[in-house]
């Protein structure tokens, strides 16, 4: 932490009865220009009547126009006001004291647009935090992705996914017009670039969703430009019990899907996030995955991702 130290009596200017206060940072902390930057000179007073000499010798006027010299150097005859002043003569007083006015300029920088790629296990709730995570935020936009797969009961096309024919998939390969593309469990499933982009113009923080695989390709793509986050349940027992409930698989293909999901958990390490959806905890998924955009959008050092 950056100490604070007033330093009361320096040096003092005799026949101007001046005495100047240097605000002096911690010297560790701070660079030599900030610390110089901020020295203020106040007129030398005491006793408990010092707010009303000053009033009476500089009058309630603030001697702005005297803050600055021709050459930039700031006059040393500037008096702040009483502290009792009202608010709007402490503000001036104090742009006067430092020779500039206050900016209303934002003090952090604008936030770039993230891709956020939400990854996990076949069955592990990727859909259903996707789905509430776009209830309740604003300026996000899920990239629907094209698949080969059918249609599930429920689903609607261009809101789900793309669905499209394997010929029309491949040709969309082809045309060079998805970011990443995968075959999993024997359909295609692939990422349009165009959606990215023209949300990422209009400032959308953009949601990706895919496999473990794609979640891989993604990162040797966009490294750590982008923030990965994978999803899990509390167990995999849970996990195997929602595959089983959501009742859209055969017996053969859970069995793909379980004993995949096993192996997938081994790459968690690789993600910046991970999320626990646990059963009946829907919410408290997606609001950790909201907790997560919101922290990216304070770092310092933002990620500033090119598609
Ligand atoms: N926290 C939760 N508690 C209970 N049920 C959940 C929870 N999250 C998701 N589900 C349910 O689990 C099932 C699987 O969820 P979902 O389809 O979103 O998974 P997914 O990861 O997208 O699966 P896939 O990759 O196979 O498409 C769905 O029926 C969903 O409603």
């Amino acid at each position: 932490m950056g100490r604070v130290v007033i330093a009361p009596r320096l040096f003092l200017l005799p026949s101007m009865f001046f005495r100047r206060v240097f605000t002096s940072l911690s010297r560790s902390q701070f660079p030599t220009p900030l610390r110089s930057s901020i020295s203020v000179a106040i007129p030398r007073f005491s006793g408990r009547n010092r707010s009303e000499i000053q009033r009476k010798r500089f009058g309630s006027r603030l001697m702005a126009s005297a803050a600055r010299t021709g050459d930039g150097r700031r006059s040393p005859f500037v008096p702040l006001p009483s502290s009792d002043a009202d608010k709007a003569e402490l503000y001036k007083g104090l742009e006067a004291a430092l020779g500039s006015s206050f900016s209303s300029e934002p003090l952090s920088p604008p936030s770039n647009p993230l891709i956020i790629v939400i990854s996990g296990p076949s069955g592990v709730g990727k859909d259903a935090v996707i789905k509430r995570l776009l209830e309740v935020r604003q300026q996000i936009h899920f990239v629907v992705t094209a698949t080969s797969r059918a249609k599930r009961p429920g689903e609607v096309d261009g809101k789900d996914y793309y669905f499209v024919t394997k010929e029309e998939f491949l040709s969309m390969v082809e045309r060079n017009e998805l970011l990443e593309y995968a075959l999993v469990y024997g359909d295609y499933k692939g990422i349009p670039k165009q959606q990215i982009r023209d949300y990422m113009a209009k400032g959308y923080d953009i949601v990706l969703r895919v496999d473990i695989q794609g979640a891989a390709t993604l990162k040797s793509m966009l490294g750590d430009s982008a923030v990965f986050i994978f999803l899990v349940a509390e167990s995999e027992a849970a996990l195997v019990k929602r595959l089983i409930d959501r009742r859209t698989e055969t017996a053969e293909m859970l069995l793909v899907r379980v004993a995949t999901a096993r192996e997938e958990v081994k790459h968690l390490k690789k993600f910046d996030y991970v999320v626990v959806n646990a059963e009946g905890k829907l919410d408290g998924a997606a609001k950790l995955v909201e907790s997560i955009i919101d922290a990216e959008k304070a770092r310092v050092r933002q990620r500033n991702v090119q598609i």
